[in-house]
């Protein structure tokens, strides 16, 4: 039996390994718990912003909570475990980053530095929380190089389960207090030491039966999202393809439907977890070509390549409504909106934005602006954008500052359907396209201001007003 068991979780301390968007929105809920917790992050630049107090993302309720914690003394920042307090820590909640490597295979190269750094001060009785997203089979090789480096013994005199983190951006805080949290490990003693933690986060524990089971479901929550926008973009080309405007007809097929709410076409899928988890989960078969896998494989990598398809489609859609321009190459005015991966709920995370690839195409056409009230101009112009940065103007403000040939809406931010349509149209040359990424707008109103109007899954000429 694991030494600490009579000791309830309430005295343990809490060490958090990466302060990124689910390492430090955890510490704080955890601070603000009651728990005594110190938070690692490793790049100085997000270090220094944490030892001010400020996270270098936004979150409702975030910095707030950081204030109130470090002012408390229940959260302190570190670099690494060579922190004071991280040895003094007796649970170690591994949150670091378990991207893809260009190839698209899983890279735990991270999560296993970040492992190593704990085996350094785990003590018997502690616990060990792997909340990092990997792929199945992960954490039963991280046990193994655990028990070789410490001599602890899993289940024995030391505690260790998967817990993965399954909240929104935008909306962590609320979710972490809310959801389910879903533990697994591969001894009942383990799972009993990381509820005790859990419990003072959220009502909810569900036990799942070992640490793969755990790896799993967080994979297929993930993997169902993004194989469900897929289908929903598949019933937009193929709408189109019969001259149909599929948003609408998905619109219709939903209403008072409930069993099924097939997902809106869009620009395409990004953040920093669905276009990676799907890989995670086809990456870790045993073996793929096993009759029964090879078609439930197939099905998510193919849902997965049409949603990565889906900026190119909507550039090839742009492409066929900007001949009639007649612009030269390299005069093509461009104002994308919404670089941020999402426009609701706000975040100014740009990974695997789909607005990255409509630029690029732009790009190669003449000058692109950028705007987003949520995301920083810097990161805008890292994606090859000039940053539109009048912090008091309107979208109308922001639409008509030039006399734009292409305006893209590229994530789905509400306030872009603020936009007055007569003014973007007075400022705009004849014939301005404007790409509508999210179905935002209404096209007959676009079009009636003499824009011409491209949506995704939508067909215009499909249209019968
Ligand atoms: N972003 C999200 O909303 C969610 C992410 N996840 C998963 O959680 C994990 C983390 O994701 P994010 O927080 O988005 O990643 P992130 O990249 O934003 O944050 C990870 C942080 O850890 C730091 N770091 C890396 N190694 C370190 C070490 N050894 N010591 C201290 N700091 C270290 C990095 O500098 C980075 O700031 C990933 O596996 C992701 O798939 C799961 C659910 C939600
Ligand atoms: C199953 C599920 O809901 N996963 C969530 C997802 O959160 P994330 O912050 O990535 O946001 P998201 O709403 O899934 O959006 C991801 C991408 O998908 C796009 N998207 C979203 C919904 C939709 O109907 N169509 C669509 O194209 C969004 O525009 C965005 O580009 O991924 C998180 C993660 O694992 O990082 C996870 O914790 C969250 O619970």
């Amino acid at each position: 039996m694991n030494e600490r068991d009579n000791e309830t979780l309430e005295k343990r301390n809490v060490c958090v390994l990466g302060q990124g968007y689910v390492g430090l929105t955890l510490s704080a809920v955890l601070a603000q718990s009651g728990f005594d917790v110190v938070g690692l992050e490793k790049d100085d630049e997000r270090y220094e912003k944490l030892t001010q107090g400020v996270p270098h993302f936004d979150e409702p309720e975030l910095e707030k909570t950081i204030s109130t914690q470090c002012e408390l003394g229940t959260l302190r920042f570190g670099r690494s475990t060579d922190h004071p307090d991280a040895g003094h820590a007796s649970a170690y909640i591994i949150a670091v980053g378990s991207p893809l490597d260009e190839n698209k295979t899983p890279n735990t190269s991270i999560v296993e530095s970040a492992v190593d750094s704990v085996t350094e001060v785990l003590e018997s009785g502690d616990l060990v929380v792997l909340r990092s997203t990997i792929p199945v089979g992960t954490s039963e090789r991280i046990v193994d190089q655990i028990e070789t480096e410490t001599g602890l013994e899993v289940g024995k005199t030391l505690s260790l389960v998967h817990a993965p983190e399954r909240t929104l951006q935008g909306a962590a805080l609320r979710e972490l207090r809310h959801l389910p949290q879903v533990i697994g490990a591969d001894d009942r003693g383990s799972v009993i030491e990381a509820e005790r933690l859990f419990r003072h986060v959220t009502d909810t524990i569900l036990r799942v039966e070992s640490l793969r089971a755990a790896e799993l479901v967080k994979l297929m929550d993930n993997t169902y999202r993004d194989v469900t926008i897929a289908l929903g973009n598949a019933f937009g080309e193929i709408a189109r393809s019969h001259g149909l405007d599929g948003t609408r007809l998905i619109e219709a097929a939903n209403k008072g439907y409930d069993r099924n709410q097939i997902k809106s076409p869009g620009l395409g899928v990004g953040g920093g977890c669905l276009p990676k988890d799907p890989y995670l989960v086809l990456e870790s078969l045993p073996d793929e070509t096993e009759p029964g896998l090879s078609a439930a494989t197939s099905l998510i990598r193919d849902a997965r390549q049409l949603n990565e398809s889906m900026p190119h489609i909507a550039t090839d859609q742009l492409e066929a409504a900007l001949s009639g321009l007649g612009k030269e190459p390299g005069e093509l005015r461009s104002l994308v909106f919404g670089i941020a991966f999402k426009g609701e709920p706000a975040t100014n995370d740009i990974r695997h934005t789909p607005a990255a690839p409509v630029i690029d195409f732009l790009a190669e056409r003449g000058p692109v602006d950028g705007y987003d009230p949520n995301v920083e101009p810097e990161k805008i112009a890292s994606l090859g954008a000039r940053p539109v940065t009048d912090d008091d103007a309107t979208v109308t403000d922001v639409a008509t500052r030039d006399a734009y040939d292409v305006i893209v809406l590229a994530n789905n931010n509400p306030t872009f359907k603020e936009l007055e349509l007569a003014s973007v149209a007075d400022a705009a040359p004849p014939d301005a396209v404007l790409l509508d990424g999210w179905n935002l707008l209404d096209e007959r109103t676009v079009e009636q201001m003499g824009l011409s109007y491209v949506a995704i899954g939508g067909d215009v000429t499909s249209r019968r007003f």
